[in-house]
């Protein structure tokens, strides 16, 4: 029997809908939820996932600004960027796309971030928080996982949970969520041997590897959810993920396709953490 397609697009409009009606409020009491977005360089897939991110805003009535930046600018000059965005009051979310050029240092970049501010959840104040389950912004596509996990009525308690990937944006935080909601978590990454030993004893398989279609049949469990966080181009251009879908549908009882599966949620969950950044604008204002 053919494993169910979880599609993050129409789950993504479901949660939009709902973050549309609380924007529509806010914006009746003055407030204009506003998002600003930083691209250094001209990456196309950057460029695009920019493009996207300002189109969901324009969508929702939320203030976007883009700020583009040349490929060598330098660290120094991006950060005073950050500062003037700090201090904007009509800014609630600061972004900065990644990955940036090589000369810049991510971390301090991010770590230049009001933690206010900081929607993508990238901070260490924000991951600091994360890690000991206080309220915080989570990073988006962790973020959408769970809610895609959520509304495709998943339950996650007492499930043993493998993540592939141990990147800061994606695997890291997705075992810690997971985790949070009594998940048994193990990490695999590019040093795991026999990955197929580890990832066949998973309920819930989430894969963040960055190679086109590295996981098939032999690495999955009969039965298992399998989350695709990968996009990646096949050998005709096709978007694909890091699962080949062809090869474990058969196998799995649910899983994400590429496109339309986790990469709606990591938009969907930025409008959701600009809107509830803007909502901090009332205690403020008190
Ligand atoms: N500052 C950040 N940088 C990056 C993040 C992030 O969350 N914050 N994540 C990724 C890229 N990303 C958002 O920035 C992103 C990736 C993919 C999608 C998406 O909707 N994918 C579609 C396919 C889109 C296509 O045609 O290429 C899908 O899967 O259906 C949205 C956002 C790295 N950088």
């Amino acid at each position: 029997m053919s494993g169910k397609l979880i599609n993050g697009k129409e789950i993504g409009d479901l949660i939009r809908q709902s973050i549309q009606l609380e924007v529509n409020d806010l914006k009746e009491q003055g407030i204009t939820p506003g998002l600003a977005v930083i691209l250094v360089g001209d990456n196309p897939a950057s460029k695009t996932y920019v493009s996207n991110k300002q189109k969901s805003c324009e969508q929702m009535g939320i203030y976007s600004e883009l700020i583009e930046l040349s490929e060598d600018i330098s660290e120094e000059t991006l950060l005073s960027e950050i500062d003037k965005l700090n201090a904007d009051t009509a800014i609630d979310g600061i972004l900065v796309q990644l990955p940036l050029p090589k000369h810049i240092d991510e971390q301090n970049v991010i770590a230049a971030i009001s933690p206010e501010k900081d929607v993508d959840g990238f901070h260490p104040e924000s991951v600091g928080k994360m890690m000991l389950g206080q309220p915080t912004y989570l990073p988006c596509t962790p973020f959408g996982v769970m809610k895609l996990l959520e509304y495709a009525n998943i339950d996650v308690a007492g499930k043993h949970a493998v993540i592939i990937g141990r990147s800061h944006i994606v695997g890291v935080p997705m075992g810690q969520l997971l985790l949070q909601k009594d998940a048994t978590v193990t990490y695999c990454h590019s040093k795991t041997p026999n990955l197929a030993a580890m990832t066949t004893q998973a309920d819930i398989l989430v894969v963040a590897t960055g190679r086109a279609k590295m996981i098939g049949a032999e690495h999955v469990k009969e039965g298992a959810v399998v989350i695709d966080v990968g996009i990646n181009r096949d050998e005709n251009n096709k978007l694909c993920g890091d699962v080949d879908l062809d090869s474990v549908i058969d196998k799995v009882s649910a899983i994400t396709p590429v496109p339309k599966g986790v990469g709606p949620m990591t938009i969907t969950m930025l409008l959701f953490n600009t809107l509830q950044s803007a909502k901090r604008r009332f205690t403020q204002d008190k």
